[in-house]
Order: C-alpha cells, then structure tokens, then sequence
C-alpha cells in the first residue's frame, strides 16, 4: 500500500493506493491461491482464508471483507502505472518548494520495496521520481536556479543510520533555529544523474538492515528514508532574494507484523515491536493530520521516523548583505551597458520626413535654371516665415507681460481700496466719540470741538507705495502698448509678404513637383504659426479657467456668510417672536428648499466640473488664421471659452444673479467700483459671449464676467489695432486711473458718485410709485439695491436691535453734490421694530436735529465714508463695501432720536446685509431665476432652522462579504 502526503498542515493531501502482488511461485507451491480481488479502480475484496463450503456453521457467517482506496492495481499493474498514480504528480509541487512524501505500507513480503525501490529492469518509484524531477528543473532552469541533494538513512530500532555513509554510526536528530527537523551529518549528494543514483540507492540498500523472517526471506527491518531536497531560487537578481526549498521523503517502511505469523523470537521480536510502534506513530500522525474537524496537536515526537516527517513552512527569506547589492548593482548596470550598446550598434532610422530633405531630392532632378528659381524662392519664403514666427512669439511675451502687469496693477488698487475703507471706519469712530462728547457739553461748546480733523491722517506708506507703483505700471503698459501695435503692424505686414510668395509660385516655378515641396514648406509654416497661435489661446485660456475657479471660491465663501446671516436673523425673529410677513415666509421656505435640494451645490459642482472639462480638454485645433485676424488668435480662445460657458446649464447662468464677490486679496477692487466704466462696457460688446448683463434696480451695473476675466481679457482687446483708442488698461479707462495714482480723488469718491447716480435712478423708476416704501434714504438705499427688497420689503426693515451697529453721519448724496429726491416722501409703517425706537427720548430727538442741521454746514469738503463692519468674515464684507454709508440726516428723519438711531444702525446693517446680496442682481426678471419652487412637497418647515437640518444619513453597504464567519468567528472567510 502507498500513501503519500503533501502541503503543510492546513492543506492535507493524502492518497492512499493498492496494489496486489502477484503470488509467488514459492506460495504457489505451498498451494496458496489469491484471496484480495479488485473489484474496481478503488475497491478490493479480501476473502476469507477459511471459508469452507462444508462448513455448516459458518455457511451464512462469510468474513469476506471490502476495502476502498483512492486507487486500487492488482497483480497486473506495472511499476510505472503505480508510480504515475501515486507519485508523479508531486514533482510540480517539490520543484515549486512544497513538501511530499510518500511510503510503502504493509506487511512483510507484501511488495513495499519493490514498489519503492524496483529492481534495474523494472525500477521503482526512487528512480522514476527522479527521473522526472531532475527533467522538470532542466526546463525551468533558464529562470531558477536550482539544487538538488538526496540522502539515504534508515531508521533501525529508532536509531538512524547513514544508508550511503554507514560508517558514521547512529546519528541524531535536531532541529534547527528555524523550526526545521535536521540529521546531523548526514551524507548529502548532489547529482542529477539518475543512472548513478540508481547504483547509490541499490548500494545503500544493501546496507540497510535485512534479515530472513518466516514471511520473508530478505525482510528488511528497519524504515528507508530517501530524502530529495529542491533548493531554488530566480535567477532575476533582487534586494529580497526569495530561496524556496521542496522536500521529498520516500520511504520504504518496515513491514508491520504480527509476532504470531512471523514466528519471531527474542531479537526479531524486539525489532518487530520497535517497528510496530513507531509505524502506530506514524498511523496517529496521519489520522491527526487527516482530521477535518482540526485536530490542534500533532504528536510528531512519538517516533524518529514521524519528527523526520514533522512538517514545517519551507520558505526561506534572505536578506542579502549589501556586499551583495553591490553585486546586483554591477549586474544591472552591465545589463545596461549591453542594452545601450545593442542600441547603438542599431541603424538609425528617420523619425520623421523632413520637408527639405524631399525638396533636396526633387531639385536634383530639375534643370539648373529651375533649381537656381527655386533656391532663391524658398530662401524668400522661409525668411519670411521665420520673421512672422519671431513677431508672433514677440507678441506673446508681450501679451503675458501686459497680463502680469494687469494683475499687479490690480493688488496695488486694492491695498489703495483697503486704505480707503480703513479711513473711513476711523472716521466713523471718530465721529462717534465726537458725538458721545457733545451731548456731555452745552451748545456753545459743540461749535468749537467738532471739527473734521481726519483731513490729516496719514497715509501708510505701503498705500503711497502703491500709487506710485501703479503709476510706474501705467507707463510700462503704455510702452507695452506702443510695442504691441508696432508689432502688429509689422506682422500683418510679413504676412501679407508671404502670401504674395505664395501666390507667385505657379508662375515662378514650372515644375509641378518642386511648386508642391515649396507648398507643403508653407503648409508647415502655417502650421506652426497655428501651434503658436494655438498656445497662446491656450495660455489665456488656463488663466480664464484660473480666474473662473477663483470666482466659484468666492461665490461659495460670499454663500455660506449668506447662510450665515439669514440663519441669525431667522433666529432673532424667532426669539423676538416677530411675525413675518407670508411673501418673505414664502421666499425663506423657497431658500430652504434650495439648501435641501443642493441647487446651490450643484451650480459649484457644475462650475467645478466646468472648469475642470475645460482643463483637462486638449487645446482645441484652431481654424486657420486669416491673415486680416491672425491677432485676434487669442479672443477666439475666449469666444471659445464664452460658447462653452453658455453651453453649461441652465442654472449656471443664474450665477449672474448671484451677490457681488467679496474681494480676495489678488483682486482689483477697482475693477468692482467701476464696473460700470467704459472698460467694462467694451468688453461686454466684445464678442466674447457671456450671460445676460447684470441689472442693478435697471442699471447695467456688471456683467457676469468674472472680474479678474476683464482684467486679463481687457489685454486681448487691446492687442487688436483698433484698440488703441480705447483705454491701455484693462481695469480703468487709462484718465481714471491716473486719477487714482495721483491721489487727486479716492475710488471712495468715484464709487460714491455711482452709487448716488444708482440711488437717483432707484427712487425715480422704483420706489415712489410704491407707496409702501420708506421715505427714510438709508432704507431706500438698501431697498434699491436689492431686487428683493422690491419684492418683499419686510426683508428690508431693519434688524433687531442684536445687530446693531455704529451708523454714519454723512449724507451719502449731499456729500456728492446729488440730492436724494423723495427724502421726505411717504414712510413706510415703522413695524414691529419701529414701534420699539419710538420709546425714545424726545428731548434727544430735538438735540440731535439740531446738531446735524449744524453738522451739514461743516460737513468736509468731501463725504465721509464709513467701514462698518460685520460680525463675520470681518474683512470681506467691510472691504466689499467701504462706500456704503448712511448719513445721520436718515437718522433724523426717521425720528432723530437715540433710539432711531438705534434703528438706523440697525437698518445700516440689515442693508448691508442685503447689500451683498443685490448689487450684481438682474433686476426682477433675473432674480426670478434664482426663485425655487416654495415647498412643493408640502413639508412644513416653519420651525426649521438651518442648523436643525436633519443629519444625512450614510448607509455603508458590504458588497457580499460577511465580516464574521458562518461559525461566528471573527475572521477572514
Ligand atoms: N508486484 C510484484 N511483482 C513481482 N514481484 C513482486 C511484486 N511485489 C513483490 N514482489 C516480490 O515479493 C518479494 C517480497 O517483496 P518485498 O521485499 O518488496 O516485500 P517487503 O514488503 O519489502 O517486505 P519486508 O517488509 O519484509 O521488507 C520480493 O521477492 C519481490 O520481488
């Protein structure tokens, strides 16, 4: 019987084989018949020696017995037929570094060493294993490196001895450092020649120990072990080099015995018992091993012959010392050397055509006179070429220059705007504790210490700094100016030249051949002046995209403060518990909705995802370039970029109903607080295409143009020729801004102005018809500028006295010069909060009318600006804003006292608020679009706050897998 066993402990293999030995003549004659019949490939009956058909009481008591095996042979089978059943399919596995092994089982003189071993004519499983295993590392040893060693031992009496060696003795058994069962000075050898490996086996074999029994005439006593270990390991040198080892155990097992049948006596017997126990050893391991269930401990160390077998993990890291990697080092850097050279000694092979060389050929093929036209009119057009190329890449420096200096100009306005509004909070302190000081004294005293003396205030050098930069970047994009034009001339100029090349090279050139090489050396011009072109459109494009990302990021940061704030203010309504009116209800419910849809994440979303196309998009292939328009290159990139903003959706336009930009630090305040200057307007008859323009209470007041898109488009414009009229910068016609450099007028003054003409226009096309509407101008102001004011004027009443803030002093239009018709028109019902500030003292009232009416008399020369600040985001909102004002006549005309004043601080800041929210407004047909259905499921959300939102709620799905086991353990499955 053969069993072998392969796989480490967690992966048992076992097959179990039979094989019947035929009887031998010796039996025969003994008049021995055959009792083990296979009845199929697996299954043999043993009949019973006894039966005897006379027999009338054990007639129906048959002892004929069934066995079944993995695979059943009889007396028939061959030796290779056993082999290739039991053993050969464990070669694959050795020479990959798992373990086998693989013993003959049985009785004595049942046929184990022959199986095993064989005779030179029909050899056993030793040889034909061999055979084959050193065949499957010849194939695969061009990859792996392989070794082969083999020993011999038998294990007599549980005493081992050396089978090719046995003069060394018994030897010992250890384990070494890394778990694994070692002989101790076991003979090894290494050969791959089976013809000698054959003689070594059959020598050994004769010292194995052997003695004639009653069963056996040449009974070996004792276990064979041939051990064949594979080392391996790639021939790919790496850092970790990875040794793989494989074993194979054959072994030829003692023949189990019964004391009675073997007749054995004295030392035989002792031997017999010997065997007996250790192959009951090797017995428990294999049932242990064999155990489904899992059996936890295998007992290995019953027997010599089970711990040579114990089995253990055979694969061995090494670490290679780094004498080593400096040995792989060398070994790479040759294999490269090798490659290089293999590349060098390679013909070089033509990358691509090149266009002069076709020509060289064709004109060795026309006549001299032609070759001579030829010549000198391909010198023409290729001098030609190469100064349009140099004016082109000319003009792109240039264009970048003008673009940086756009930018610089722009930070250096907003350092200017900055101290603008930092003037006017101080003013507006200063104002303040003037005020505070003058109700402590008499009349008489007020006269002589309220005097304006912020006049003084001295301008930090960084501000004086930056006018001064300004002017300097003025005059360089002047001179920038002038270059361009000149360069524009000069290239529509060689273009022109070329074409007229072009178009004489039918009648200069007869031959068909040499027109189409001069052709096609235009074709490559024009091609490569159209990847000038093209780079440059792509370069503007790359900072529009730029531009766009930043004006998402601050719409979203200008969005959140909205929340912000309408989330205060909604809980000051609810803590005061003030009615709203059912409109503003109704446009809260609306904003509501939108945050529970995300409409207003998903317009970033597009945005981003916009960008995002427009980025990752190769440049597109330009149409060729007119040689009338070859520098308008670049406002083709931003029509380009136009067609595909108005490709976006729908709701993407409406972010031109969206509140102005709170300015980041890199952006041109001036180019907000004059956005309505002739610049502006230029470019938004360009032909770049953009969403319908922005109306403020009727007033074109801003296009959706992101601000920093006029800045660097304003460059494109200017590069066509007929752009010099207009003004050289891109932010400011070129006088205003002069105009700031000089310091003669602040953009404060400039902002005011437009805001008064606003305001003007407000209270004529849209308040006075509404009766509702306050008299009160700093109402009116917040009113006008705010499409939502129109349409829901509670939204416009001022805030609850939790938001109050200081308020101006200054008439926003005396200090310009305009009036404010309808100051003293209609007030609208004070409200809820009105009826709070008439508490007020009249005394003070009275007080504080006479004081402004002496005020205005002394009012500066030019209004006063103030720099209220909101809570939160500090900066922004005040720098957003330095012009927006409210005059202390407002103050008075809502009621002149303390606690008017008190409203009108609180009204300034409402207005603000509102403030942000209107100025790029599109009027009411616009703002329409922002509007969202008003719950249109019908949830009431009267009591929701924004903070009580309820949390989203994310389901993690595991695809499949349980992370716990059908039988409950916590483990992988
Ligand atoms: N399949 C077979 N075909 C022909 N002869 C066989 C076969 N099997 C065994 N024999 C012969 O039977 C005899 C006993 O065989 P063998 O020595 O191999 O038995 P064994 O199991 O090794 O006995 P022991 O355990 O006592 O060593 C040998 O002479 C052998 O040649």
């Amino acid at each position: 019987m053969i069993m072998k066993e392969t796989g480490d402990s967690k992966d048992q293999q076992l097959t179990v084989a039979l094989r019947i030995r035929p009887v031998s003549l010796a039996e025969l004659e003994e008049g021995a018949t055959l009792i083990a019949h296979k009845v199929d490939d697996q299954m043999v009956v043993l009949m019973d020696p006894m039966e005897d058909p006379d027999d009338v009481l054990r007639a129906n008591r048959s002892r004929e017995k069934s066995y079944m095996f993995d695979v059943a042979f009889d007396f028939a089978a061959t030796q290779d037929m056993v082999y290739r059943a039991t053993t050969k399919g464990l070669i694959e596995g050795v020479i990959s570094g798992y373990n086998a092994t693989v013993f003959a089982y049985g009785p004595t003189g049942c046929g184990k060493t022959y199986t095993m071993l064989g005779t030179d004519n029909e050899p056993g499983i030793y040889v034909r294993t061999l055979n084959d295993l050193f065949r499957a590392i010849e194939e695969t040893s061009d990859d792996m490196d392989y070794k082969v060693s083999m020993s011999y031992l038998e294990i007599y009496n549980e005493m081992i001895r050396d089978l090719l060696n046995p003069s060394l003795g018994y030897l010992d058994l250890r384990e070494d450092s890394k778990g694994i069962i070692q002989v101790a000075g076991i003979t090894e050898v290494s050969t791959i020649n089976a013809k000698e490996i054959m003689q070594l086996l059959m020598k050994g074999n004769k010292q194995r120990t052997q003695e004639p029994t009653a069963a056996n005439r040449t009974s070996s006593r004792s276990h064979a072990v041939l051990q064949v270990t594979v080392r391996q390991k790639s021939r790919v040198k790496n850092i970790m080099q990875e040794v793989r080892v494989g074993r194979l155990f054959m072994i030829d097992l003692a023949g189990s015995e019964r004391a009675s049948q073997t007749q054995n006596r004295g030392k035989r017997m002792k031997e017999g018992a010997h065997i007996n126990r250790s192959l009951l050893a090797l017995g428990n391991c294999i049932n242990a091993l064999s155990d489904r269930a899992g059996v936890k401990y295998v007992n290995y160390r019953d027997s010599k012959l089970t711990r040579l077998l114990k089995v253990k993990r055979n694969l061995l890291n090494v670490s290679y010392h780094i004498a080593q990697y400096t040995s792989i080092i060398a070994d790479l850097r040759s294999e490269i050397q090798r490659l290089q050279r293999k590349i060098e000694q390679q013909e070089p092979r033509p990358m691509r055509s090149d266009i002069r060389s076709i020509q060289a050929e064709v004109q060795l093929q026309g006549n001299p006179f032609e070759r001579q036209e030829m010549d000198q009119l391909r010198e023409q057009l290729i001098s030609t070429f190469r100064e349009q190329m140099d004016v082109r890449r000319h003009l792109m420096e240039l264009e970048n220059n003008y673009m940086e200096i756009q930018i610089e100009s722009s930070r250096h306005l907003l350092a200017i705007a900055d101290w603008e509004q930092e003037k006017a909070r101080r003013a507006q302190k200063w104002r303040e504790e003037q005020r505070k000081e003058s109700y402590s004294k008499d009349e008489s005293e007020k006269d002589s210490d309220t005097g304006d003396d912020l006049s003084d205030v001295p301008e930090p050098q960084e501000v004086t700094l930056a006018r001064e930069h300004i002017a300097a970047l003025l005059r360089e994009q002047d001179k920038l100016h002038k270059q361009k034009t000149e360069l524009e001339r000069r290239f529509w100029e060689v273009r022109q030249r070329g074409h007229r090349l072009e178009e004489a090279l039918p009648w200069r050139i007869s031959s068909e051949e040499q027109r189409e090489v001069l052709s096609l050396l235009c074709k490559v011009h024009e091609l490569e002046v159209e990847n000038t072109a093209m780079q440059s459109g792509a370069l503007l494009k790359d900072s529009l995209i730029r531009h766009q990302e930043r004006t998402v990021r601050r719409f979203e940061r200008h969005r959140s403060l909205c929340h912000r704030i309408i989330h205060e203010q909604r809980q000051i309504i609810h803590e005061s518990q003030l009615s709203v009116p059912s409109h503003l209800e109704e446009l809260y419910q609306a904003y509501l909705h939108e945050l529970d849809e995300g409409g207003l994440d998903r317009v970033g979303a597009i945005d981003r995802a916009a960008a995002r196309a427009l980025k990752d998009t190769s440049v597109p292939k330009l149409p060729p370039l007119p040689v009338e328009s070859i520098l308008d290159s670049d406002q083709e990139s931003v029509r380009t970029l136009g067609s595909e903003y108005q490709q976006l959706p729908r709701r993407d336009s409406r972010r031109g109903t969206l509140p102005p930009l709170v300015p980041e630090p890199d952006s041109s305040e001036a180019s907000q607080v004059f956005k309505a200057s002739p610049r502006a307007r230029q470019i938004k008859n360009s032909a770049v295409v953009t969403p319908p323009p922005i109306h403020v209470n009727g007033m074109i007041t801003q296009e959706y143009v992101p601000r920093e898109s006029l800045v660097s488009l304003s460059s494109q414009r200017n590069s066509s020729p007929d752009s010099s009229d207009h003004c050289s910068d891109g932010i400011l016609p070129h006088g205003e801004r002069k105009e700031i450099a000089s310091g003669t007028k602040s953009i404060a003054v400039k902002a005011a102005r437009r805001r008064s003409r606003v305001l003007e226009y407000d209270r004529r096309n849209l308040l006075e018809p509404t009766k509702e509407h306050s008299s009160l101008s700093l109402h009116s102001l917040s009113e006008s500028e705010d499409p939502l004011c129109r349409e829901t004027p509670a939204l416009c009443r001022p805030a609850s006295p939790g938001l109050q803030h200081a308020v101006s002093e200054d008439n926003l239009s005396s200090s310009t010069g305009e009036t404010v018709p309808g100051r003293n028109g209609p007030r609208r019902s004070p409200g809820p909060w009105l009826r709070v500030s008439k508490k007020g003292n009249k005394k003070l009232e009275k007080r504080e009318e006479s004081l402004e009416a002496k005020r205005r008399k002394r009012r500066s020369r030019s209004f006063e600006v103030t720099g209220h600040r909101l809570p939160c985001p500090k900066n922004n909102v005040a720098r957003r804003h330095p012009l927006e004002s409210s005059s202390e006549h407002k103050i008075t005309a809502a009621g002149g006292t303390h606690n008017t004043r008190g409203i009108g601080r609180a009204a300034v800041q409402l207005s603000r608020v509102r403030l942000l929210q209107a100025q790029p407004s599109s009027g009411p047909t616009e703002a329409s679009s922002l509007s969202v259905p008003s719950n249109q499921g019908g949830i009431s959300k009267k009591n929701f706050q924004p903070s009580q939102r309820p949390p989203r709620l994310n389901y993690i799905t595991v695809n499949g897998t349980n992370p716990h086991c059908k039988d409950g353990r916590n483990r992988r499955c």
